[in-house]
């Protein structure tokens, strides 16, 4: 059984649905399962944390509730800690003191990871990380409102967070099925982090292979699949019978990420009435909400489903960062989002995109919404999840998508 802990939400939904397409029963909860839940029969459980940017001991003491709970449930056979494919952490972030913790937790000699994940264009070189063709310092990351990806090289960003030393394995260890040998090495010279490079889906696999028996995995949704292949015992059974959502549609999109921009882009240039949330102008977020939920209520619903979003691009960010803060300014937009999907859902929207991890963590967490059932993709890695109660959500990573998904998901 694996059960996964995600340091976001649409990492989360990414994780769920790469576990799930390899053929495994997986559970979604959102946050710390309800007490009493008696989960249905499953081979995986993730749970979905907002610890991504949240002060470190409040990281490291949700991740190891989240812990002792898969443990309670016979759910921490192999723990999978999921972070982003772009690594988002800065020297300051929370993967190093939360992997501390879970692996002292686990007592793991060594943990195995990589946020590689080629279908997105990520892979790990020399343990370097690439988005497309540049390195992640070089990426659009380095723009990226809370988490600016200045660094590269993978064992120095962990180092900075951890007090464990990090190592790498090479491709020519994982290529030459030299995975557990390169491992054993590491650990005699007092590593425990080893990221694992990968160039290839193929690569995930092989790692996933050797990683089987590892009590803590990390990484991204990519090395989660590899896991699932290898114990599923076949590299990628699809599953196809997943449902689709229907009904009145709404898009909050918090991303900053180029994706999501052009996104947005795509949305208002093909007519969707489009509604910006100025922070600079109207600095209370239940004013921003309002002000929306008023614009809304305005709409003609033959105009097509509607895009709320404070998504800026890199030096217009700078500006209202330089006037309100970039942890103000984001914490007012996730509230005035969070009170928008209240509102949306009170007026009739059975379909929520959100755009953004944060944005979807204060999204989900506005609804108070428990968990769901993983649907369709409506792009890789971007499910829809269906709720007990409350509207079908996409929770859409900032990156994720072709530039017309936001469209094309509301239609
Ligand atoms: N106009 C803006 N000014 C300042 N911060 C913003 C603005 N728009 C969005 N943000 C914040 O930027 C963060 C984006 O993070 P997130 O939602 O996780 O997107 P991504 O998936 O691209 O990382 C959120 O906290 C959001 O509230
Ligand atoms: O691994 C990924 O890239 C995603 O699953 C992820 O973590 C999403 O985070 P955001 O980009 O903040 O949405």
């Amino acid at each position: 059984m694996i059960g996964a802990i995600a340091d976001d939400f649409t990492g989360a939904t990414d994780v769920a649905v790469a576990l799930r397409r390899r053929g495994l029963r997986t559970l979604l909860y959102f946050g710390l399962p309800p007490q009493g839940a008696q989960p249905p029969e499953h081979d995986a459980v993730v749970i979905a944390l907002k610890t991504r940017t949240v002060h470190k001991a409040d990281a490291v003491a949700r991740s190891l509730r989240a812990l002792r709970w898969l443990r309670a449930h016979g759910a921490a056979e192999q723990v999978y800690f999921k972070y982003c494919s772009t690594f988002d952490s800065t020297p300051e972030g929370n993967i190093g003191p939360v992997l501390d913790a879970l692996a002292d937790a686990l007592e793991a000699p060594i943990v195995p990871m990589t946020p590689s994940s080629p279908e997105h264009g990520r892979t790990q070189y020399n343990g370097y990380l690439f988005v497309g063709d540049v390195l992640l310092g070089e990426s659009h990351m380095r723009h990226h409102p809370l988490t600016p990806m200045t660094d590269s090289y993978l064992p120095r960003l962990l180092e900075a967070q951890s007090a464990y030393r990090s190592g790498v394995v090479t491709l020519p260890h994982v290529r030459g099925q030299a995975v557990e040998r390169r491992l054993a090495e590491l650990r005699e010279q007092g590593v425990r982090y080893a990221f694992v490079d990968a160039l290839a889906e193929e690569d995930l696999m092989t790692a996933g292979r050797a990683l089987v028996r590892a009590p803590l995995v990390a990484g991204a949704a990519g090395l989660a699949g590899g896991l699932a292949a290898a114990r599923a015992g076949a590299a990628g059974q699809e599953e196809t019978a997943a449902p689709e959502p229907s009904g009145p549609a709404a898009v909050l999109a918090g991303s900053c990420s180029s994706r999501t921009l052009e996104q947005v882009q795509v949305m208002i240039e093909a007519g969707r009435p489009a509604h910006r949330l100025d922070a600079l102008t109207e600095q209370d977020a239940d004013s921003l909400a309002r002000r929306a939920l008023a614009w809304y209520d305005a709409l003609d619903a033959r105009d097509g489903a509607p895009l709320i979003y404070s998504s800026l691009e890199p030096a217009k960010l700078r500006r209202v960062q330089q006037a309100l803060g970039a942890e103000r300014s984001a914490a007012l937009l996730e509230s005035a989002i969070g009170r928008i999907a209240r509102g949306l859902v009170e007026r009739g929207v059975t379909r929520l995109v959100t755009a953004g991890g944060e944005t979807s963590g204060a999204v989900v967490s506005a609804l108070g919404v428990p968990g769901g059932v993983i649907g369709a993709e409506a792009a890789r890695g971007v499910p829809w999840i269906f709720v007990p109660s409350g509207p079908a959500l996409l929770l859409k990573s900032g990156n994720f998508g072709d530039p017309d998904l936001l469209l094309e998901a509301t239609r």
